[in-house]
């Protein structure tokens, strides 16, 4: 039986989540009749979370409730100081009463908040919820309200289904703000050809996610290949995976640049050492200390890298897509775990793009380039066919040589339909599955040095939403977002748009939502409209989720397709216009400025 591995070798503890009681202070009944049943709220809270929840690595999500109800500033005081020690990230207040603001309120500056005012009227819960909206607002601490549709009954101790997405939304988001804090990103390499986005930008990655960058030159790899720097036994162990699990593709290279069988030999023991040692440069490998290389046993806590490959590595050496797809899947050799977040290109903003969809989903991410926006029209021209169903707009072709995880094949399942899921949720047929679904190919011209890309097709009918931030002089970042749907096309035409462009890499044909308006008036537009080369796809229509993660970080959303209903940003933005949110959203984020300062 395949082994999960819960958990990972990132240094610190899992964020936890802190839940406030708050009450109304005056003693000699009111307080006395309130304790119970706000007690009751914060634990029903604590178990609806940690019931629901597990962090991406697998493990619990853990509640920590405040000792008494918070009644005034003392008690606030004393709930501040056990949040500090027992390392929460992340803070829900919840009340069914009136209670008095600024004495009771969180004002810790960085920690994403939310209250939960109890829509009853015997006791004004959403009184107390207003009130302190207003204070947090007057204080420059945002803050998510939330607030029943529905009166309930004081001392229902139930939680309306409103209520329960409103919190869920809002803890995902902020415990991946608290996941972030403190980690780093790791740059193998620096710019690959030119890509803006490889440079890694200190002061996003420091006042946005509270993240540091590491740096190691590629050379690194070369010095830990040539000395044996890996667990040799691990190597053995992959290569014999690799040779088991990865079926060779086609070589489309011409004779004169074909490489020969002992080469590609080679090539698959050195592109498997590179996979083993950028994941210890990641995280460490307590077997490097074993062997004598402390300092390299402890990794650089890098929750997020990037390898630059392109071109210095790569005119020379093997291609890292075999290092980067394995990395970015839910298993290896070892067994079914959670993916690495590794971009291919170094490019450092398709890398948080993708962390943020792994933060928000538990799942494998996808990282493609946006290559082509084919009309109907156009494949009418070249096929001589007619594009329909969710097709008949025309299609955006995603496809990279890469770090598209293998999950990305869509070969596992949720309800019997196509699906990217947490690791704890993977089956070994499913692993099964996508490897076989997987041609390795010997790679292209474009890398001298040879290697192996992932050529496979992703399955059709998965909902899916497709991300970038970009970086805006003047302005700073901006996340920019579709959901829309993965798409079967049949096989002659796949055909022949794919032979068009690099048959041996992995295919995503892409379908946003439109809703016939500005950015997402049609399928062309879209693919216009994007800000960069690269995108991540994540599963599931979480264009919500991504909002409310940026809201949290003070980063604008320059364009999505999500309805006006599903949206939850902190209270505080209302005040900065109602009838234009998108506008209302910049200046909101320009006023507060990044979570970090
Ligand atoms: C192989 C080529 O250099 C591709 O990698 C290139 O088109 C890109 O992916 C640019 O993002
Ligand atoms: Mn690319």
């Amino acid at each position: 039986m395949i082994k999960k591995h819960i958990g990972n070798r990132l240094v610190g503890d899992m964020p936890k989540i802190g839940i406030r009681p708050i009450v109304d202070g005056r003693r000699g009944g009111i307080r006395e009749s309130l304790e119970e049943v706000t007690m009751n709220m914060a634990r029903a809270v604590a178990e609806l979370l940690s019931s629901q929840l597990r962090h991406s690595n697998g493990l619990p999500v853990e509640c920590v409730v405040a000792d008494t109800c918070i009644g005034g500033v003392a008690e606030a005081a004393q709930t501040a100081a056990k949040f500090e020690r027992e390392g929460v990230g992340v803070s829900i207040s919840v009340t069914p009463s009136w209670c008095y603001p600024l004495e009771t309120i969180d004002t810790h500056p960085t920690m994403p908040k939310a209250i939960w005012g109890f829509n009853g009227t015997e006791r004004p819960g959403a009184v107390y919820l207003a009130a302190a909206n207003s204070a947090h607002n007057q204080k420059g601490l945002p803050t998510f309200s939330i607030y029943g549709r529905d009166v309930q009954d004081m001392g229902d101790t139930t939680i309306p289904a409103d209520v329960e997405e409103k919190l869920l939304r809002f803890a995902k988001a902020a415990l991946a703000v608290a996941t972030m804090k403190g980690k780093s990103y790791l740059s193998l390499g620096s710019v690959s050809m030119g890509i803006a986005g490889c440079i890694a930008d200190e002061p996003f990655f420091q006042r946005y996610l509270g993240m540091r960058n590491e740096y190691v030159d590629m050379s690194e790899f070369v010095r830990r290949i040539e000395r044996g720097i890996y667990d040799a036994e691990e190597f053995e162990r992959a290569l014999a995976w690799a040779k088991a699990n990865c079926q060779p593709g086609q070589d489309v290279n011409s004779p004169h640049l074909k490489r020969s069988d002992e080469q590609k030999e080679r090539d698959w023991e050195t592109v498997v050492k590179m996979a083993l040692i950028a994941r210890d440069l990641m995280v460490g490998n307590p077997k490097l200390a074993e062997m004598g290389y402390g300092e390299e046993a402890l990794g650089r806590n890098a929750i997020a890298a990037g390898f630059q490959g392109q071109r210095q590595w790569t005119d020379h050496f093997p291609t890292g897509d075999f290092m980067e797809a394995i990395l970015s899947s839910s298993f290896d050799w070892n067994g079914i775990r959670e993916p690495y977040i590794l971009s291919t290109e170094n490019d450092t903003l398709n890398a948080v793009t993708m962390l943020f969809g792994h933060l928000l989903t538990d799942a494998a991410q996808i990282f493609a380039d946006v290559r082509t926006y084919w009309s109907p029209e156009a494949v009418k021209r070249v096929t001589g066919k007619q594009l329909e169903g969710r097709a008949a707009g025309g299609v955006i072709h995603l496809i990279n040589s890469g770090p598209a995880a293998l999950d990305g094949t869509g070969c596992m399942t949720k309800n019997g339909e196509p699906a990217m899921k947490p690791f704890w949720e993977i089956e070994e047929h499913e692993v099964e599955a996508c490897l076989k679904a997987t041609k390795w190919c010997p790679a292209v011209d474009f890398f001298r040095g040879g290697g192996f890309s992932t050529d496979f097709l992703t399955k059709g009918g998965m909902p899916v939403t497709m991300a970038r931030i970009n970086l805006i002089h003047g302005l700073g970042p901006v996340l920019q977002l579709a959901e829309g749907y993965t798409v079967d096309l049949p096989e002659d035409i796949h055909d022949a748009l794919d032979k068009r462009t690099d048959p041996t890499w992995p295919t995503t044909w892409f379908v946003p939502n439109l809703t016939g308006t500005g950015a997402f008036r049609d399928v062309y537009s879209v693919m216009a409209t994007w800000g960069s080369n690269h995108c991540a796809l994540s599963y599931g229509h979480i264009g919500a989720d991504l909002i409310t993660l940026a809201a949290m970080l003070r980063i604008p959303v320059s364009m999505h397709n999500v309805s006006a209903d599903r949206i939850f940003r902190p209270s505080l933005w209302s005040a900065f216009g109602t009838s234009d949110p998108e506008s209302a959203d910049y200046r909101a984020c320009a006023q507060l400025g990044p979570l970090y300062g």
